[in-house]
């Protein structure tokens, strides 16, 4: 479902003379529906450029990679909108919102723009919500108030209000008390039994050993002047 092929990526550092980082060449790996393949690698190995070009926000430099039939390393925007809007979920570290926006219409808004009605979008929203102990009387105000812990518990219950196809998810048991990081694993579970491919980043090591079937080592990927 998810799948590199020889993938390459450098940085020019425009500001700094032109500078050229060759950061990754030979990155290949495949993650299969209902399979978790957690991407390890010391600081500054690659993790989140990897993940970044899978997203389609960073161009690759080499190689191919693909999200379910869609090129994306050769995809027009327009697909990779559509790819994000359907197949592709992405649980970043922090929640970016349009202020003013009520937190039970941030969590059902991926819902609403594929078409589903409002009730049923709100219902799966606050369903969630309060899986991850969102408190009612905090739905209807902006999560830009909230605290750190409570944003990424939105940030997850928007990530999985949909039922993506494909997910990336970067470190989603970070900041979070017991309970919470418990119920994240457990909704991480579910979307594997229902056959997502997952690809994350779990700096956490006993979330990654019960979710994760593989590991792939960006480190291998490191190409060999900055080693
Ligand atoms: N936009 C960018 N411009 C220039 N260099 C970048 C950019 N993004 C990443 N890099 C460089 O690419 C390398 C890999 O960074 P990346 O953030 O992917 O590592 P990581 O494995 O995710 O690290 P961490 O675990 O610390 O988050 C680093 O040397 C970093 O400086």
């Amino acid at each position: 479902m998810i799948q590199a092929e020889n993938v390459a990526k450098e940085f020019i550092l425009h500001n700094q003379g032109g500078t050229v980082l060759r950061v990754m060449e030979g990155a290949s790996l495949a993650v299969a529906p209902g399979e978790c393949v957690a991407l390890t690698g010391a600081s500054g190995a690659g993790k989140s450029t990897l993940m970044r070009m899978i997203w389609g926000n960073y161009r690759t430099d080499a190689g191919r990679i693909a999200v379910g039939s869609l090129e994306v390393s050769s995809a027009e925007p327009r697909e990779i909108i559509a790819l994000r809007r359907r197949t592709l979920g992405y649980v970043s570290q922090f929640l970016r919102v349009v202020p003013r926006v009520p937190t039970l219409r941030v969590v059902a808004e991926p819902l609403l723009s594929l078409g589903v009605d409002m009730a049923e979008a709100e219902d799966r929203a606050a369903a969630l919500l309060t899986r991850l102990r969102i408190g009612e009387n905090l739905w209807s105000l902006s999560p830009t108030t909230f605290s750190g812990g409570e944003q990424q518990r939105v940030n997850i219950a928007r990530g999985f209000v949909h039922d993506y196809p494909a997910m990336l998810l970067d470190e989603p048991t970070a900041s979070l008390d017991a309970a919470n990081r418990e119920t994240v694993i457990h909704l991480i579970e579910e979307a594997k039994a229902r056959g997502a491919a997952i690809l994350g980043i779990f700096h956490d090591e006993l979330a990654r050993n019960r979710l994760c079937d593989r590991v792939v080592d960006v480190s291998g990927f490191t190409p060999e002047t900055r080693r």
